[in-house]
């Protein structure tokens, strides 16, 4: 059995999805959230982890907010930012505002590997409450249930090879048989020393400059999901592409 593991923004849905929708949406409702509930321990958790970093004292709410704005504007991978976006979140995604679109490519391969045994896990510097609520209110259903785990930015960066240890103990799985796909050469570069297979979703909506030859670093590449076949990458100890398609090795 083979566990994929996927990244989201530029890997399972576009960037300009999170840049565009998810960013501006959780920029505009922060403060009155913070106001509405600040005092709720699992928010004041974060509120003052943010008001330690920034030296600030955990009453001036508006400096915390006005840093978290910020931090979203440079898209700080922040996990107490990553936290208190997916709270926000939650309410879009339960009035309707929005729902999360996938590449047309995503719900059919993952239900594809999901029916053939794969374990199905998620990586992604969103929360893991955002991750849930972002797969369970996709434009292709709810898919959450195809998920086995779902790791974020608690195990440690994603450019970190120890996190990705981290996730292979978690899963009880060899480093080997994990597959990790995204759309950032330096996470592929750690989950790789770390001992995981890597392929590069290469996406022509997100870099319209294709990512090829040295621009790989090594990776695999692919431009869909579509051309993935972890099956025949774990039987035949091939690596997981289908035959005719290109990749950058
Ligand atoms: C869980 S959806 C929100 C995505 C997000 O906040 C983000 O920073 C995406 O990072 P990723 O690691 O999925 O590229
Ligand atoms: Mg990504």
């Amino acid at each position: 059995m083979t566990t994929i593991l996927t990244d989201i923004e530029g890997t399972t849905s576009s960037i300009s999805f999170v840049k565009d929708v998810l960013f501006p949406y959780a920029r505009a409702a922060l403060p009155g959230f913070v106001r509405e509930h600040g005092h709720a321990a699992e928010v004041r958790r974060w509120l003052d982890q943010v008001a330690i970093e920034i030296s600030a004292s955990a009453c001036q709410d508006a400096v915390i907010v006005e840093t978290l704005q910020g931090w979203i504007d440079t898209d700080r991978k922040h996990t107490a930012l990553k936290a208190l976006q997916g709270m926000v979140w939650a309410a879009g995604y339960q009035d309707g505002d929005f729902t999360a679109p996938l590449y047309p490519d995503v719900a059919p391969a993952l239900r594809q590997w999901h029916a053939a045994g794969h374990r199905l896990a998620v990586y992604s510097s969103g929360s893991v409450p955002a991750q849930k609520l972002l797969f369970a209110h996709t434009d292709s259903g709810d898919l959450v249930s195809l998920f086995s785990a779902f790791f974020d930015t608690e195990v440690g960066g994603k450019r970190d090879v120890t996190s990705y240890t981290t996730i292979a103990a978690h899963l009880q799985q060899a480093p080997s048989d994990i597959l990790f796909l995204s759309d950032v050469v330096q996470e592929l570069d750690a989950a790789r020393d770390a001992g995981l297979r890597t392929v590069l979703l290469d996406r022509r909506n997100d870099y319209p400059q294709p990512r090829s030859g040295d621009a790989a670093n090594g990776h695999l590449r692919v431009e869909s999901f579509a051309q993935i076949n972890p099956l025949q990458a774990h039987t035949a100890g091939m690596w997981p592409i289908t035959q005719g398609e290109s990749s950058s090795v």
